[in-house]
Parts: C-alpha cells; sequence; structure tokens
C-alpha cells in the first residue's frame, strides 16, 4: 500500500529536495499523493461549498481554464501538507533569502506565519483546485499577494497524464540577469508534487550569488481534463 502524503513528506529525503532546489529552482516529489487522495480532492472541484471564489482564467488575461480557492476550514490533507512541509522548507527558504541578501526570516510553525500574514492584512487563504479542459493553458505567473511572500510553494497533479489527459506540461522559466527566458519543462506523473520558486532564486556565479526570477504555468491541454491542487504558503490581501 502506498504511503499517506503526511508519511511521504516525513520520509522525503529533504537535502536532496534542497539540492535540486539550488540547482534548478525546482524539485519533484513523485508520487506525494496516492490515487485516492487525488480522486478525493479533484472531486472537490464541483461542490459548491468549501470556496471563497471562483475564478475564469479567460476573464482576467489569466490563461484559459478556472480554480477556485479554498476557504477557511481548508481540507485537513491541505492544512497537514503545509504544517508538517513548513519545517523542512523553512530552511531552504532561509538559505535563499541569506544569500540574496533578504532580512526577512520565518517562524518555526506555519501557524505563526499566517498570524504574521493576518496582521498585515493578509487574512484570505490562497490554496486552490485547478480545473482545465481541451485547448485550456495557465500564462506564466508568480503568485505573489501581498508583501508577504514564502519563497517557495507546491503543485500536486491529480490527474493522470495519457489516461485522462494530454498537453497541459507543467512549464517553469527563469529570466537570468540581461539574458532572456529559459523554459523548463517539469514532466509529472498522477500525484507527484513539484515545489518551485515562487518568485526569486540566488544562483552562483564565478563573482558571487545573483539572483534570478521564476514564473511558472502550464502548456495547453491538448484532451480530456487536469485538475491541480496548489499550495501557497502566504495567505492574500
Ligand atoms: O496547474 C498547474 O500545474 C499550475 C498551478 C499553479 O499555477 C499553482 O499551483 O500556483
Ligand atoms: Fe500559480
Amino acid at each position: 500500500m502506498q504511503q499517506h502524503p503526511i508519511a511521504r513528506l516525513n520520509t522525503t529525503d529533504w537535502s536532496a529536495v534542497a539540492g535540486d532546489l539550488d540547482a534548478g529552482g525546482r524539485a519533484v516529489l513523485p508520487g506525494l499523493f496516492d490515487e485516492r487522495s487525488c480522486a478525493a480532492l479533484a472531486g472537490l472541484y464541483e461542490r459548491e461549498e468549501g470556496f471563497r471564489s471562483e475564478v475564469i482564467m479567460a476573464r482576467h488575461g489569466f490563461g484559459q481554464g478556472r480554480y477556485k480557492y479554498f476557504a477557511h476550514p481548508l481540507p485537513e490533507l491541505v492544512l497537514a501538507i503545509r504544517e508538517v512541509a513548513w519545517p523542512y522548507l523553512v530552511p531552504i527558504a532561509h538559505g535563499w533569502h541569506q544569500r540574496m541578501g533578504l532580512d526577512v526570516r520565518f517562524p518555526d510553525t506555519h501557524r505563526d506565519f499566517i498570524a504574521r500574514c493576518h496582521a498585515a492584512g493578509q487574512r484570505r487563504p490562497t490554496p486552490l483546485l485547478l480545473d482545465y479542459g481541451p485547448g485550456d493553458y495557465n500564462c506564466l505567473h508568480q503568485d505573489l499577494y501581498g508583501a508577504h511572500v514564502f519563497p517557495l510553494q507546491i503543485a500536486v497533479l491529480l490527474s493522470a497524464p495519457g489516461r485522462d489527459f494530454t498537453g497541459g506540461e507543467f512549464v517553469l522559466t527563469e529570466q537570468r540577469p540581461r539574458m532572456q527566458s529559459r523554459p523548463d519543462v517539469v514532466p509529472l506523473g498522477q500525484g507527484d508534487a513539484v515545489i518551485f520558486a515562487v518568485n526569486q532564486r540566488p544562483v552562483r556565479g564565478s563573482r558571487g550569488d545573483y539572483r534570478v526570477t521564476m514564473r511558472h504555468g502550464v502548456a495547453r491541454v491538448r484532451s480530456g481534463r487536469r485538475r491541480t491542487l496548489g499550495i501557497i504558503f502566504h495567505d492574500a490581501a
């Protein structure tokens, strides 16, 4: 039997994750969700209750497709992932902040970070479910929702490529100083999670660290339906 997502987080090789994030601004956790967890989460999209809003992406020029932000109380699994992943991700975030010369440091618990967001007026939950049909896509973007930003986020692919949909690749771009953006397609299977940079990350150069700017998006879905769970650690203004 496959491990529960939380057990899977606790047995992850986080130094390997840190290495991947330092090398390329992203790390894949294969099979974070088993098929049952994927189906349970993806199936929530049709429900009326449990969400604070739905966004039709084309109306805002964000792409084509739709997404729903969860309302409080967040699904238990989403809450648990943020709380359990937090202490593993904070040292990585601190390493990046130190190398980028940013003063911000994060508290020991995610709960305390949320309290910080709330005190600054960032009170709306940001975890979301995304839903794409044939022809849909997600333009390159950054999930910044206010001054308080945790520099890493997680997306979990809930649908099975090849079986549920074709196309719809997860894409990152990296903008290096004075250079054009470099694309990075991240192959994901059903239940795989990708941890990636929200905004900037440090890269080691011959004369010390410099910053690159990351964006993420989704290539056109060719056929079928593709659903994703997005986990952002800061709340929104
Ligand atoms: O659907 C995806 O894979 C991308 C989702 C996304 O933009 C996010 O989780 O912030
Ligand atoms: Fe996003």
